[in-house]
């Protein structure tokens, strides 16, 4: 026989109470949240990723005390085009079984929004999405591309003309790695928009790397490029799965994540990835979409590119996401914005903007664009043009040229991009 509490009520029965975390939860919250993702971490990922965990973030839903539904967000710090805001990096989202399709992650995304910017100043909510369906309807739009790149590298080639400088690349230890790495990241960071910050904890995480991750390659081996006076100014780590067959080796190199502050250390340290002996090919899962790399070789056409969605922007408050960032050119337009779950974004702002900044207040004339909540996040980065969502029929133009004018205006030089898992 099963035993039930006297208490217990099937979920059909049951109601589903909205609970916000406790320090106490945290063991019973990720047990719940690991399962809704089908996972079984060790206790040292749980350890890691714990060291970054925050109750006061975290809430979902509870029957007798147990968790079915799960949320919560991270406080990180974003790079935008010409500056930084801080946002709601949302995650952990699940809804038990039992429970799902009856408005729980609706209840729960509305929770967020309420509380992003109007509690905590974050105008920016972000999340990975784990099926693209799922976030569109709460206003989150693919803002931020990925590319995965593979190719054969006996095929590749480089550039006769490319500069490799006079520095060097070197292996290392995870403690040089990791001291050199976090310099030049912070270094870098500033012209990277899509990029988050890292804090002593995330950066364990992001280098965390246990047996279980490996799927058959080496643990990570860890390069550090080093300019002409020996000083370290780009870094890069990826593994190796070892592969031989009748043929001989084919080796395949995994890169993780490739930083330098150099043209010169960028392509040395490519190089060096490429010419790896015994290997035959690489593959980078999450490339940046306009990853220098392909410009670097003779046989482009060997570099296989499949772009992705990488990471979702929510405008949560439209004028305090749009002073946020700079802009390519000179701008003055009024925008008619609708959002369905946040009220107070809806309506018309006038943005005021251009190189130096930007001045946004409500208006009262006649909108020059039309748009919702969903096109303002995915162009707000840069990184989808206005002009291709108006192309698409998703944004109306009242006044002729708008669309292009803010369209140039919202581009930036660089392709947002994010390698940060959270
Ligand atoms: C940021 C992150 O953490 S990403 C991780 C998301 N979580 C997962 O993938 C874990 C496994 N999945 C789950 O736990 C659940 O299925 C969830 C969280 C995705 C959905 O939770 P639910 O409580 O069932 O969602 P809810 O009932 O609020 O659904 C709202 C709407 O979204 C739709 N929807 C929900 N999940 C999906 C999906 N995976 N694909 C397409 N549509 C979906 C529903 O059909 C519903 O549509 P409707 O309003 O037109 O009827």
């Amino acid at each position: 026989m099963v035993f039930m509490p006297s208490t217990y009520l099937p979920p059909h029965l049951a109601t589903p109470q909205f609970t916000e975390c406790t320090a106490q939860d945290q063991e019973t919250f990720s047990a719940a949240m690991f399962k809704g993702f089908h996972e079984e971490p060790s206790q040292e990922e749980k350890d890691v990723l714990g060291a970054v965990w925050d109750a006061d973030r975290h809430f979902g839903f509870t029957v007798d005390d147990r968790w079915i539904a799960t949320a919560g967000s991270f406080a990180r710090t974003m790079t935008v085009p010409g500056g930084s805001v801080p946002v709601s990096a949302f995650t952990a989202v699940t809804v038990a079984a039992p429970y799902r399709r009856r408005g729980l992650l609706t209840r729960m995304m509305q929770h967020e929004l309420d509380t992003a910017y109007a509690d905590r100043g974050e105008p920016i909510s972000i999340l990975w999405a784990s099926e693209a369906p799922i976030y569109g309807r709460f206003g989150f739009a693919p803002a931020v591309m990925r590319a995965r790149l593979l190719a054969e590298t006996p095929a590749m080639g480089f550039l006769p003309q490319v500069d490799f400088g006079d520095g060097s690349v070197d292996e290392v230890s995870h403690e040089t790695f990791s001291t050199a790495a976090k310099a030049i990241r912070t270094r870098l960071l500033a012209d990277e928009p899509g990029a988050l910050n890292r804090d002593d904890d995330w950066w364990a995480w992001t280098l965390f790397d246990p047996p279980a991750w490996r799927k058959g390659a080496t643990q990570y081996k860890w390069i550090l490029h080093y300019n002409r006076s020996g000083t370290p100014d780009g870094y890069a780590y990826f593994r190796v799965r070892g592969k031989n067959d009748v043929t001989g080796p084919q080796s395949e190199v995994q890169i993780h994540e490739v930083e330098a502050a150099t043209p010169q250390g960028y392509a040395s340290l490519m190089r060096y990835l490429m010419q790896i002996d015994l290997t035959r090919s690489f593959k980078m899962r999450n490339a940046r979409p306009d990853e220098p790399l392909r410009h670097l070789l003779s046989n482009p056409r060997a570099l296989r590119t499949e772009i992705s969605d990488g990471i979702y922007v929510r405008i949560v408050d439209v004028a305090a996401a749009l002073v946020a960032r700079k802009y390519l050119s000179d701008v003055d337009v009024v925008l008619e914005i609708e959002d369905v779950q946040v009220p107070s974004n809806n309506g018309r702002f006038r943005l005021e903007a251009g190189t130096d900044g930007a001045k946004v207040t409500k208006a009262r004339r006649k909108p020059d664009l039309s748009l919702s909540d969903l096109e303002l996040g995915a162009i707000y980065l840069g990184g989808v043009p206005l002009s291709d969502l108006h192309r698409a029929g998703r944004v109306i133009e009242h006044k002729k040229g708008a669309a292009a004018t803010v369209s140039a205006a919202f581009g930036w030089p660089r392709a947002p991009w994010c390698v940060d898992n959270f």
